[in-house]
């Protein structure tokens, strides 16, 4: 069954249609990333389904229930986490999950079954009578991950999860993603225009540009559709022979000249140099270069938008996860926590493999 069903689902602001008539569905229990540039439009789209926002047009329900007309319901069945951090930092961990757990309306028993479950979920029982001041920014964002889930929604909102955090605490936060959907099974979207995030947590991935979703599969199939790797050759001699015999050869998906150099497109590219530079030899053709290029997501984006998503939002560095975009530097103050390079993060949650 679709957690979540999105048709034509449109949202215009005065000047900007932010997202431009959009329809996908999020399977029960998958991770889904919505891929793209700052400004894509995802933010707006989540906030849409999260009843944050009305829509202009279009429809669409979550865990079956219709975004306009059945605001509460849906409001139930789903948690999000915010990109801007919204804990208080004097309370403890506990405290502030017995705040929003007050605002779900739980009964005191409840509530405290809840916290302590959603604690021990998270790997911060040990942790959760101290003031959230004193938690890295890894431990903070799995505090926000552990309020999402404390009223067991169906489905968790993560608005760009790891934006603002360093490598390392980048790297443990996917895996305790991936540990909480594995166990728990709860279904997961996430918004993110980090390529590596995508590729690496991701069951399927929807590709968002200018407000339109481009492309929705699997990581793999989205870079086996484009047709493999890339391997560029710098080239003297009779290229045009060299042309023929790689059209010959089956593992060969395509073979272009451009100027001194030749395009060939192919499946595995590191386990073919050796035959392509026989091949070269046995016409006659140098070689006095070669590049591997490894299929990515990145690649995909590129051939489907015709920019790559730094291009997009006009930074050189928008998939450097180590260096937050202007965006991340604003809006979290995570990434410079000196707390994060004393304290402990284990990527998956206590009790759990
Ligand atoms: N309240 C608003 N009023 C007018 N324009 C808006 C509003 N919210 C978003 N936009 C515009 O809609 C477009 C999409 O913005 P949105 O925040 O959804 O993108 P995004 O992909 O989530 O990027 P980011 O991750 O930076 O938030 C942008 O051009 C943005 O300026």
């Amino acid at each position: 069954m679709d957690t979540i069903q999105v048709e034509n689902l449109r949202k215009e602001f005065e000047s900007v249609t932010a997202v431009d008539g959009v329809s996908f569905a999020v399977e029960e229990g998958e991770v889904f990333g919505l891929l793209g540039p700052n400004g894509a439009g995802k933010t707006t789209l989540i906030n849409m389904l999260v009843t944050l926002l009305n829509p202009t047009d279009g429809s669409a329900t979550v865990a079956g229930h219709d975004i306009v007309d059945e605001r509460g319901a849906v409001r139930d069945s789903l948690g999000i986490v915010f990109q801007e951090p919204a804990l208080d930092e004097e309370l403890t961990g506990a405290e502030n999950l017995a705040f929003h757990g007050r605002l779900y309306g739980m009964d005191a028993a409840t509530r405290r079954a809840r916290i302590d479950d959603v604690l021990d979920l998270v790997g911060l029982d040990a942790e959760r009578d101290d003031p959230v001041s004193t938690y890295s920014g890894g431990m903070k964002r799995r505090l926000e991950i552990g309020r999402g889930l404390l009223h067991r929604p169906e489905v968790l909102f993560l608005d760009e999860p790891t934006v603002g955090l360093d490598a390392r605490t980048r790297r443990d936060t996917w895996e305790y993603i991936q540990g909480l959907n594995d166990d728990s099974g709860v279904s997961i979207v996430l918004t993110t225009h980090y390529i590596e995030e995508a590729e690496r947590l991701c069951d399927r991935v929807a590709i968002v540009d200018e407000g339109e979703i481009v492309a929705v599969d699997t990581p793999t199939t989205l870079k086996d559709d484009l047709g493999g790797d890339v391997v560029t050759m710098g080239v003297s001699g009779p290229v045009d022979g060299l042309l023929a015999e790689l059209g010959d050869r089956p593992w060969v998906e395509e073979a272009t000249r451009s100027d001194d150099s030749v395009r060939v497109v192919l499946e595995r590219g590191e386990t073919r140099i050796a035959d392509l530079v026989r091949t070269a030899d046995d016409v006659g053709v140098t070689i006095d270069a070669v590049e591997h290029h490894e299929t990515s997501l990145e690649a995909v984006f590129l051939a489907l938008t015709g920019s790559t998503i730094a291009d997009a939002e006009g930074t050189a560095d928008a998939d450097t996860p180590d260096q937050p975009t202007a965006a991340a530097s604003a809006t979290d103050g995570e990434a410079s926590d000196p707390g994060d390079t004393t304290r402990s993060e284990p990527a998956q949650p206590e009790g759990q493999s």
